[in-house]
């Protein structure tokens, strides 16, 4: 399995037509960490999946892999770069008259010169990452919405790509095969250390799946960060969205209008406190995650730029060997 790779987006800008739907998004997804991008209804999360895999193309800005410009490269090297990307569609699009073996196999046999046998091996070992050993024969009619998705899953990773793209996988799931979901997910990030990029309207999802969450809003990123930075953040439109909470400036029709909002705060409703953190999703083996390790580094670089709270939900993560690593929270009381 190859290791993910550094995604790094500057200035994007995407219009259709006069339709302005995001401007000047810049962030950095780190390689091999698991981000997951939230945002009401049309705010244009898709269309920077899109992007990303260069179904459609920016007027403006950038995205970096590689040290190549996706959107500014010529057509063989997008191509290229296009089979580093690994994509889990909301239904997992499998073909309705193949069987889950030929669905899985289908982008071996398109891409690559690897014989059947081969295929088959790598089939195989893909259905028992997701759990569907066994279920080879069936098709996807036959199966569940949550086995479909796990078939749609093993289809993204048979390339090994360095990037997986994940179109809100937990849409249409109830809660217990979401959680089975998220957990299989971690595994896999485990496993393949690939970058992990999900959309999601899953508050839970959000609150306990990523290392970095994005928020988009009002046509750009409202904010994007380390999980501990958004989860304990009091800015209005994040947190309303992390708590999925009614009172706040987003509304029905993604802004409330200023009479709306003016007869929330007339309300005198008592200030919302930002509920405690949870836990994030461990992988099942009790292991850590590569990227886990490189992220703390990261984080822990980045301590002096965050506001307290943050600050704290980190420190509190630690065990005491990483304490003692990172020489923090001398007269903490809190113990892992
Ligand atoms: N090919 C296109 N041509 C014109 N407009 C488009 C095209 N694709 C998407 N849009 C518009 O872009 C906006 C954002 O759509 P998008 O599907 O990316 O939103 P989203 O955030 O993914 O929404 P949801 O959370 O409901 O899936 C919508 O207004 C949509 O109509």
């Amino acid at each position: 399995m190859g290791t993910g790779v550094e995604v790094k987006v500057e200035g994007l800008s995407k219009s259709f037509g006069r339709a302005n739907i995001w401007s000047d998004l810049t962030f950095t997804m780190p390689a091999g960490e698991i981000n997951v991008l939230l945002g009401p209804s049309g705010t244009g999360k898709s269309v920077f999946l899109k992007c990303l895999i260069g179904l459609l193309k920016p007027e403006h800005g950038s995205i970096v892999i590689h040290d190549t410009d996706l959107v500014r490269t010529n057509a063989d090297r997008l191509y290229e770069i296009r089979k580093l990307f690994g994509v889990l569609f909301q239904d997992g699009a499998l073909f309705g008259s193949m069987n889950l073996f030929d669905n899985i196999a289908f982008p071996l046999r398109e891409h690559t010169k690897k014989g059947e046998p081969e295929i088959r091996d790598i089939v195989m070992e893909k259905m028992d990452m997701v759990g569907l050993t066994g279920d080879e024969m069936k098709l996807p009619g036959e199966i569940s919405g949550g086995m479909r998705k796990r078939a749609g899953l093993a289809r993204a990773l048979v390339l090994d790509p360095e990037i997986v793209l994940f179109d809100e996988p937990d849409s249409g799931l109830d809660p217990v095969r979401t959680a089975y979901l998220n957990q299989l997910i971690v595994d896999l990030n485990q496993k393949t250390d690939s970058t992990f990029l999900i959309v999601t309207h899953d508050i839970n999802t959000a609150q306990t799946l990523p290392d970095n969450i994005g928020i988009m809003y009002h046509k750009h990123l409202a904010m994007f960060g380390p999980r501990e930075l958004l989860l304990t953040s009091e800015d209005p439109v994040v947190a309303q969205f992390l708590n999925g909470r009614k009172e706040g400036p987003i509304g029905m029709s993604e802004e409330k209008d200023a009479d709306e909002q003016a007869a929330e705060q007339a309300g005198n409703k008592p200030a919302f406190e930002v509920p405690p953190m949870k836990p994030q999703i461990m992988p099942t083996d009790g292991g850590k995650r590569a990227a886990q390790g490189r992220r703390l580094d990261r984080v822990m670089g980045m301590m002096h730029e965050l506001p307290p709270k943050a600050q704290q939900a980190i420190t509190d993560s630690l065990s005491a060997d990483e304490r003692h690593r990172y020489g923090v929270g001398v007269g903490s009381h809190r113990r892992h």
